[in-house]
């Protein structure tokens, strides 16, 4: 099975200082990884080197496929409406059947009553599960996701916990960093320590 993502001893660092060093570890179709450790510890920094968005201080990144991230940042335009705003992504991720693709995914975040409410007025939590209804409707095959249950209520955290299983099972792969429980059965774990 070929690897969808794979850290070859990668070392990450963050102002010169390192964060954590010579790590290895390779996601197939079907697999998940879950990032956890106190804060300030590198997750999020693990993340962004998976995206491409930090350079590793040694070591290489695979990518054998096309990635999604969630970070904890707002990715959405704040004027746009929600279901504008996730076309407009989808747009730019070059998405077929865009705008099937993100009503699927308005409706498997609970997010379809409120496409037309501008992302400025959306919830905290209403927020984190349009960044994931944008991983959604991306299809990428691996979604590196940054504390995705922040600001989740219980239902909206099994909702997730819910897309990520059904993801892997299309064949898709998860690497998430989070501080909260999550469900993600069978998963890798990386501690990293400070
Ligand atoms: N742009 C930056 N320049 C210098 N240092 C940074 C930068 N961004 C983050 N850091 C530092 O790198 C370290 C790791 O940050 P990172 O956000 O990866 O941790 P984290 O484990 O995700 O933390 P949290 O659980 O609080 O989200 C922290 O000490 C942080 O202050």
């Amino acid at each position: 099975m070929s690897t969808l993502l794979a850290f070859h001893g990668v070392t990450g660092a963050r102002g010169g200082r390192t964060l954590f060093e010579g790590l290895s570890f390779a996601l197939r179709a079907g697999e998940a990884a879950l990032v956890t450790g106190p804060n300030g510890v590198g997750k999020s920094s693990l993340i962004r080197i998976a995206a491409g968005l930090l350079a590793p201080a040694a070591g290489s990144v695979e990518t054998g496929a096309p990635r999604a991230l969630m970070a904890e940042a707002p990715a959405l335009d704040q004027a746009r409406s929600l279901g504008d705003a996730l076309a407009f992504w989808a747009a730019l991720d070059a998405v077929p059947d865009a705008s099937t693709r993100v009503e699927e995914a308005l409706a498997a975040t609970s997010l379809t009553p409120i496409a037309d409410v501008p992302v400025r007025l959306l919830s905290t939590g209403q927020r984190r599960r349009a960044a994931l209804a944008r991983v959604v409707a991306s299809r990428a095959s691996v979604w590196l996701l940054d504390e995705p249950a922040n600001g989740l209520d219980m239902a909206s955290v099994i909702a997730l916990e819910t897309l990520m299983a059904q993801h892997r099972a299309d064949g898709g792969a998860v690497l998430l960093a989070t501080h909260l429980p999550v469900a993600l059965p069978g998963a890798q774990t990386i501690v990293l320590a400070p």
